[in-house]
């Protein structure tokens, strides 16, 4: 039986003999190439003249003529129905590569989102900050601590509206429920005249925004995360209520030895510890002096120092700790001192404290607690995640926020200029021309710190550094001797940026900026405080980030500072894909999202390596 279908008998008789080249893929049988109709044409022709001189009926040459016309037709519907194939394929492809397109680019973006989220959402996991005890036995308190501190009545008479109104006055942004009011005279807060009359000594007269409505919440026994300008005046309000709290403890019934501490203030750093173990220590002289009020003890309590040179203090009763976590921990585990009866924990720097990384060591801190404690976070800087998690982790907790958090202080000139890597070290003598002394310059690379110095040295400017590995002495001498003023330059890393209050430093000159835009805004807040101005000078070039960059403009751009023209140049790779532009949540930086953000980078890298900063020297 023939198996040959029809349809391929008749091709085949059709077009007899043309050599098929079929493709592997092409497996049907019934496959009969295509033939032109001009050559069908020619070829038929050719037959028709074969046939000489035969006598041909017209009939028949009719017929041919006619099916030739046929056939010319049907190959004018088949180029016809290809041309309309084809370009129905190519719209096809077209819209296919299209929508390939737009789904790379959706898949990029949703990518991103679904990176951000899981980054979002492992922050929002994290354990609350509490202590282990706290967490496992479920205790959650519900009520603030309750003090006798009460606001004058005229005070409590003002209806919401004044207090919001003055609160509008000196742009203090606040949330929470039940806010103390706002105060705008110190005496009003009913702190003790003795302290006020040194405060006006050191032309301290009228609060700034944060110590306006900071101290009356603090007082009131409030838990508070306060963040305010680099230089506003934060660490008076919080040690002035861990004072007062002292004070009232005491005067109850006075501490003996092995009894206290009433309160303890963590710092990220053994300088900024020790600065405000100062402060404390002068405003507590201050409150003694006339004798009315008792002396207060307080404690410093930082790795590099040796404990027994302050076994004057522990041998009485100790009201204040001012500490480092590493040093405060060992401390507390070889029971040197409890916090049996410790109801004030006050964070400086707070979200270096509590970032990724650090949260176990205040945890473990949290641990020694044995009552409820009023807990207060402070820093210029507090991106939105670090406040949401320590929102979630205090009692009824007041935020008073003065300006967008992680903001630059607006009493700094910020220049930034673009100065090549090799050229840096010959520009910073011309920069220190600038301003008279003292001037601070950073670095974020500690050989970096050195051998500026070495250069300055060289060159006969009377320069000092710190950095992490210096030893604890040579970091005190050259903090004593710079802020004495028997320095006039001191080069640091940033061990000396945040929180460190020297006088008048006219200029900050950052050397290499840091990748973190928060160490930029706590960097160039050592100028520019307390109300004076201030200038710092950056130097960038192609070394660094672009995402740095963007983050630095935006900054710029905030305070109302000249961008520089390199700077202009630089575009934001997220404004191209539309959309607002939201600041990372993770560190507050204006030019990036919190995939790419070096903050989370640094912290996982960190936590990779150890579990512990090593630079800040802090425990
Ligand atoms: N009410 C005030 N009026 C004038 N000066 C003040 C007032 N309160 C504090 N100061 C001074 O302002 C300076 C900066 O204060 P402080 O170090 O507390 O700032 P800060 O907000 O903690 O800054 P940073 O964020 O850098 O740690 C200090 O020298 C302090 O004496």
């Amino acid at each position: 039986m023939d198996s040959e279908s029809p349809v391929k008998r008749r091709r085949t008789q059709r077009s007899p003999s043309p050599p098929s080249y079929k493709l592997d893929d092409e497996q049907d049988d019934s496959y009969v190439p295509y033939v032109p109709v001009a050559q069908r044409r020619r070829e038929k022709l050719a037959k028709l003249s074969s046939w000489g001189g035969a006598r041909k009926d017209v009939k028949d040459q009719q017929r041919e003529q006619e099916e030739l016309e046929d056939e010319a037709k049907e190959e004018e519907r088949r180029r016809e129905k290809a041309r309309k194939e084809r370009t129905l394929l190519m719209e096809a492809q077209d819209v296919h590569s299209r929508k390939a397109e737009e789904d790379a680019k959706k898949t990029e973006e949703q990518k991103t989102k679904e990176a951000e989220e899981e980054i979002l959402e492992a922050i929002r996991s994290r354990k609350k900050l509490l202590s282990d005890l706290e967490l496992a036995k479920g205790i959650q308190y519900t009520e603030s601590l309750k003090t006798s501190w009460r606001p004058p009545k005229y005070v409590r008479d003002r209806s919401d509206e004044e207090h919001q109104r003055i609160r509008q006055k000196h742009a203090i942004l606040v949330e929470g429920e039940d806010i103390p009011p706002p105060i705008e005279h110190f005496v009003d807060m009913k702190i003790p005249p003795s302290i006020l009359d040194y405060l006006k000594s050191q032309r301290i007269t009228a609060p700034t925004p944060i110590q306006l409505q900071g101290i009356p919440t603090a007082f009131a026994g409030r838990d508070l995360i306060g963040i305010a300008f680099t230089g506003s005046g934060k660490t008076l309000a919080f040690c002035l209520p861990l004072i007062m709290l002292a004070l009232e403890e005491e005067t109850k019934l006075p501490f003996v030895r092995g009894e206290g501490p009433v309160g303890v203030i963590l710092c990220p750093s053994r300088e900024l510890a020790n600065q405000t173990y100062e402060n404390v220590l002068t405003w507590t002289s201050a409150l003694a002096k006339e004798g009315r009020y008792p002396l207060l003890n307080t404690l410093l309590c930082i790795g590099g120092i040796s404990m027994s040179e302050q076994s004057h203090t522990m041998s009485k009763g100790l009201h204040i700790v001012v500490a480092t976590p590493g040093r405060l921990i060992d401390m507390l585990e070889k029971k040197k001192f409890n916090f049996n009866n410790c109801k004030y924990l006050c964070m400086d720097e707070a979200d270096r404290m509590i970032d990724l990384g650090f949260e176990d060591d205040v945890r473990n801190i949290m641990s020694f607690f044995k009552r409820q404690r009023q807990t207060l976070l402070f820093s210029a800087t507090m991106p939105r995640k670090i406040q949401d998690f320590a929102q979630q982790s205090l009692i009824r907790p007041v935020l008073v926020n003065v300006g967008r958090a992680g903001a630059a202080n607006l009493d700094v000139l910020q220049v930034v200029e673009y100065v090549k890597q090799e050229a840096k070290m010959v520009y910073l003598l011309e920069c220190l021309q600038k301003t008279p002394p003292p001037v601070i310059i950073f670095s974020e690379n500690k050989n970096e710190v050195d051998d500026i110095q070495e250069y300055l040295l060289l060159k006969g400017v009377e320069a000092v550094a710190i950095h992490g590995s210096k030893t604890q002495e040579e970091r005190q001498y050259a903090i004593r001797s710079f802020k004495s003023g028997a320095k006039d330059v001191m080069v640091a890393s940033g061990v000396a940026s945040k929180g460190l209050d020297f006088n008048e430093i006219q200029h900050v000159i950052i050397f290499s900026m840091p990748k973190e835009i928060e160490d930029y805004v706590h960097q160039i807040g050592r100028t520019g405080r307390s109300g004076k101005t201030g200038i710092a000078t950056t130097f960038v070039n192609m070394n660094t980030p672009e995402q740095t960059l963007l983050d630095l403009k935006y900054l710029l751009m905030e305070a109302g500072q000249k961008v520089p023209p390199f700077l202009q140049t630089v575009e934001d790779p997220r404004a191209a894909q539309g959309g607002a532009l939201r600041g990372c949540p993770v560190c507050g930086g204006l030019g990036h999202g919190i995939s790419n953000c070096p903050k989370l980078e640094e912290t996982q890298r960190r936590q990779m390596a150890a579990h512990r900063p090593v630079d800040d020297g802090g425990y």
